[in-house]
């Protein structure tokens, strides 16, 4: 094998003039293919990939040297098809299909996020789609590129480590039943972010049953580990909840704007009262780097199940109804008439839950230290395990680069009046999750020349 690479690396060295200009390029190109070659890998794909690699790389220098960056501009749309959109000449612009994507400036509707437009060159129009989700803040200059699965990786110039790569779903399967859903054009942000994070948890059951003493348990004793989905509520706070720690209080018609905003991944009506799950809510939760916790009903599940959300599904049942009516009665916290609903309420969601293929995991709640260890099992912790929570890691870039991809790889070239040394390869082929939370898995190396 490294025979091989030894074999593949005088092809690169072959190069004839002008390339042989990027005397560290090879260097960094042995070293980065030295640092493959630890994985196992077919010695033609290997070759044909080497050879890609050393022709985009080679040409992003020369891109680099004429102050370019990858990135189509704005002013690559024809003329004429601008129609009163205003457009700056530091905005980037992508295609896909018919479609640009122009993105630069703030949001029209969000000044605080970065703007997108986009322009369809069948009608000649323009329109500024609604944002899902927290989106990066604007900064001077971007580079995107297209991927696939209708995703746009945005790459931050001068960012903060935890602000510089972000992917704008603009066809990814979470947009196109958010679309569908609103009946409007939507886009969405994602964070990228290294290393990768355990599927959120719903946890469903009838009123009483104990889901929120099992969170809190949960929480409590693995506090870095587990984060809270703090959902909307329109009904009335209990004498020990807190606004914006057990639900966010809100008004009905307030919280019926935000749905139609778009700002909500799953909501339903629950014992005459609306509730729901923004996906900021989520993204809240993810970004912390901790796992994230939804206690809702049936209801809510069945819609997390339908969108793009890979998460566990756990489903709690009383041990009885009449134990249930024991508990809701000694929690203290409901109306008879209230309790009377809720125990009506509870016979459906049992039967639901317990059949209708949502729930991959069923707790019967009888002796709580049992059913609360029994959970813990599900997660797979248990007293032993290491409690430490998942380390939400930014990506250092240099502030002048230019950006080229191959394949998966997004090769990050260092610039500047001094051409630096340092190159730095973005492995987008183990990426996962995305909106709603964060998109995971990037791998980075970086390549440096000896
Ligand atoms: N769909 C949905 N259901 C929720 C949400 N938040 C809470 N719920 C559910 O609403 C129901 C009532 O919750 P709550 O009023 O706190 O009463 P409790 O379950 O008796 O403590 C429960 O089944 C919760 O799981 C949410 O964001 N979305
Ligand atoms: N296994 C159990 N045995 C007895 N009481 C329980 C058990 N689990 C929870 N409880 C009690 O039942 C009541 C309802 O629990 P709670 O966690 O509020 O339910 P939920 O969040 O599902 O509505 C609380 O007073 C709680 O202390």
């Amino acid at each position: 094998m490294l025979r091989n690479l030894s074999h593949q690396f005088k092809l690169i060295e072959k190069f004839p003039e002008p390339y042989s200009i990027a005397t560290p390029t090879k260097k960094k190109l042995k070293s980065f293919f030295s640092f493959r070659s630890k994985k196992p890998s077919s010695f033609l794909s290997l070759f044909i990939f080497e050879l890609k690699l050393s022709c985009v790389f080679l040409e992003s220098i020369e891109k680099a040297s004429m102050g370019g960056a990858p990135a189509l501009f704005v002013d690559h749309l024809e003329n004429g098809h601008t129609n009163g959109c205003s457009l700056k000449s530091e905005d980037t612009s992508v295609q896909i299909g018919d479609r640009s994507y122009v993105i630069g400036g703030s949001h029209e509707e969000n000044p605080l996020f970065l703007g997108v437009q986009i322009h369809d060159k069948i009608t000649n129009k323009w329109c500024v789609p609604t944002v899902l989700g927290t989106g990066p803040k604007p900064c001077k200059a971007y580079s995107a590129i297209v991927l696939k699965q209708g995703r746009i990786l945005v790459i931050k110039k001068d960012a903060a480590s935890d602000d510089s790569i972000w992917f704008l779903e603009v066809d990814s399967p979470f947009v196109r039943e958010q679309r569908k859903l609103l009946g409007k054009e939507v886009v969405t942000w994602s964070k990228g972010v290294r290393g990768n994070a355990e599927k959120p948890i719903v946890i469903s059951g009838p009123s009483g049953v104990g889901k929120g003493t099992l969170i809190t348990m949960l929480m409590k004793e693995f506090p870095s580990m587990f984060g809270f989905s703090v959902s909307h509520t329109t009904r009335s706070p209990r004498c020990m909840e807190k606004n914006g720690v057990h639900y966010h209080f809100t008004e009905k018609t307030v919280m019926e704007k935000e749905i139609n905003d778009g700002k909500f991944l799953e909501f339903a009506s629950v014992h005459g009262n609306l509730y729901g799950t923004s996906i900021e809510s989520v993204e809240v939760v993810t970004d912390s780097g901790k796992r994230c916790i939804l206690d809702i009903d049936v209801q809510g599940a069945r819609s997390v199940k339908a969108s793009s959300l890979d998460a566990m599904f756990i489903f709690v049942c009383p041990p009885s109804m009449k134990e249930l009516e024991d508990r809701l009665r000694a929690r203290g916290t409901e109306t008879e008439e209230q309790i009377q609903k809720r125990l009506r309420n509870a016979e459906a969601e049992i039967k639901a839950g317990k059949s209708s293929g949502i729930f991959g995991h069923i707790l019967y709640n009888d002796n709580l230290e049992e059913c609360y260890k029994s959970l813990k099992n599900l997660l797979g912790i248990d007293n032993d395990a290491p409690v430490n929570g998942l380390e939400v890691e930014g990506i250092n870039l240099p502030k002048e680069h230019t950006v080229t991809k191959m394949e998966d790889k997004i090769l990050i070239q260092e610039t500047g009046e001094v051409i630096k040394n340092n190159m730095i390869v973005l492995d987008l082929s183990s990426i996962n999750g995305g909106a709603p939370g964060r998109t995971r898995g990037i791998v980075l190396d970086t390549v440096k020349s000896s």
